[in-house]
């Protein structure tokens, strides 16, 4: 049987058709318009069908032809103050288009969906660690377009008699351990990706955005996940719905919160880069401070983390990004 892994060309999607790859899988499917992906991120083994998600004849086609079964959605626009500068094309990208998706899949023969949502969807959590019970409440539209997704899968999965699992994903950062792949975007925003840059001096400076909040030292604190652990968790997802698993909504983190001046003062010492920081205005959309329960998914699917340190974390980041500037000169 196949997979069709959506955004596999991108950070986390790439990651999955490694770890599926790795696991033997069978056939992997991407469909991907590579708008911030790469097809160089790909094995050779993966079919890639360059296309958008929402495009209903290429996902019903691809999915009969290659006999797809499972489907893998990680296709999104994913940075949080650009959704609140618009808002509009985030609705469009997460939750109409995989309202498209949803329906040609399901429709095509689909019977598993894994689906990649966010800790965004809790919002400012009244409880840290946050567990999946708590009512979600997202502050920013990158949240809530997440958050109309679940919704539609979970009532779509329920009338159509299909499984899933949505996965809450909390920050996700790191590389593949065997140097594959990583976070390839050249304009990322995402705090390690960025604290990495300042420390092989292509970028100037590091900006800290707020240093006011209700904090310990007043920066955001977030959990900080390894992509491949994350992309284990999919394999377990993955086997647990073809098994014939019941539906799940699982957070995916460590349980434990770092906050940025934590993780810019881990990036100086396993850089040993004393790079320029900046205290600046908090940025529009951020909650302050978000740390996974991280049982739930330990007791459902028996996932065991490989990659729970920080500075093991910050190390392959950083190798990452050597290496692509070694690829692409800068
Ligand atoms: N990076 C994080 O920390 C994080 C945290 C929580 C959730 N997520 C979720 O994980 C998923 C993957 O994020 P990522 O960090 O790998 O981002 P990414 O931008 O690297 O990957 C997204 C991929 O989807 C493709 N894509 C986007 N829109 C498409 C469309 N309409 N049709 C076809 N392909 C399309 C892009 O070309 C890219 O390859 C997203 O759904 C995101 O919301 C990410
Ligand atoms: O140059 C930077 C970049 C980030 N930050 C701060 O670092 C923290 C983390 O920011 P970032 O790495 O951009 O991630 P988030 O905004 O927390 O969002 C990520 O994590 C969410 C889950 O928590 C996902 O849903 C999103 O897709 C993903 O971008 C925030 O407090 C930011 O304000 C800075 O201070 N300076």
């Amino acid at each position: 049987m196949a997979v069709l892994v959506t955004g596999g060309a991108g950070y986390i999607g790439s990651h999955m058709v490694l770890a599926l790859i790795d696991a033997g899988h069978d056939e992997v499917v991407v469909i991907d318009d590579l708008s911030t992906g790469f097809d160089w991120a790909l094995p050779p083994e993966v079919t890639l069908v360059r296309g958008d998600v929402a495009d209903q004849s290429l996902v019903a086609e691809t999915v009969r032809r290659h006999k797809i079964d499972a489907l893998a959605h990680f296709a999104a626009k994913i940075v949080v103050p650009d959704s609140v500068a618009d808002p509009l094309g985030y609705y469009l990208a997460n939750t109409v288009k995989s309202r498209a998706l949803i329906e040609a899949a399901i429709h095509a023969g689909v019977r598993h969906v894994i689906f990649s949502s966010t800790a965004a969807v809790y919002g400012e959590p009244a409880v840290v660690p946050v567990p999946e019970d708590l009512a979600p409440n997202p502050i920013n539209p990158y949240g809530r377009s997440k958050l109309m997704t679940e919704w539609m899968l979970e009532d779509a999965a329920r009338a159509h008699g299909i499984s899933y699992v949505v996965l809450r994903y909390f920050n996700v950062a790191g590389a593949d351990p065997r140097g594959r792949s990583g976070q390839s975007t050249p304009n990322a925003t995402h705090l390690i990706k960025v604290a990495t840059q300042a420390a092989l001096g292509k970028r100037e400076r590091l900006e800290v955005f707020g240093t006011d909040y209700p904090t310990p030292d007043g920066s955001c604190l977030r959990d900080y996940i390894q992509v491949s652990d994350l992309a284990a968790a999919h394999l377990v997802a993955l086997n647990h719905l073809r098994g014939g698993g019941e539906s799940l909504t699982l957070n995916c983190g460590y349980g434990r919160g770092y906050s940025v001046l934590e993780v810019i003062d881990v990036v100086k010492s396993v850089s040993g880069v004393d790079f320029p920081v900046t205290l600046s205005p908090r940025r529009p959309g951020d909650p302050s401070r978000i740390v996974a329960g991280a049982d739930r998914i330990r007791a459902e699917l028996g996932w065991v983390p490989q990659h729970d340190d920080l500075r093991g974390i910050v190390t392959q980041a950083l190798a990452w990004e050597e290496a692509l500037g070694r690829r692409n000169r800068i």
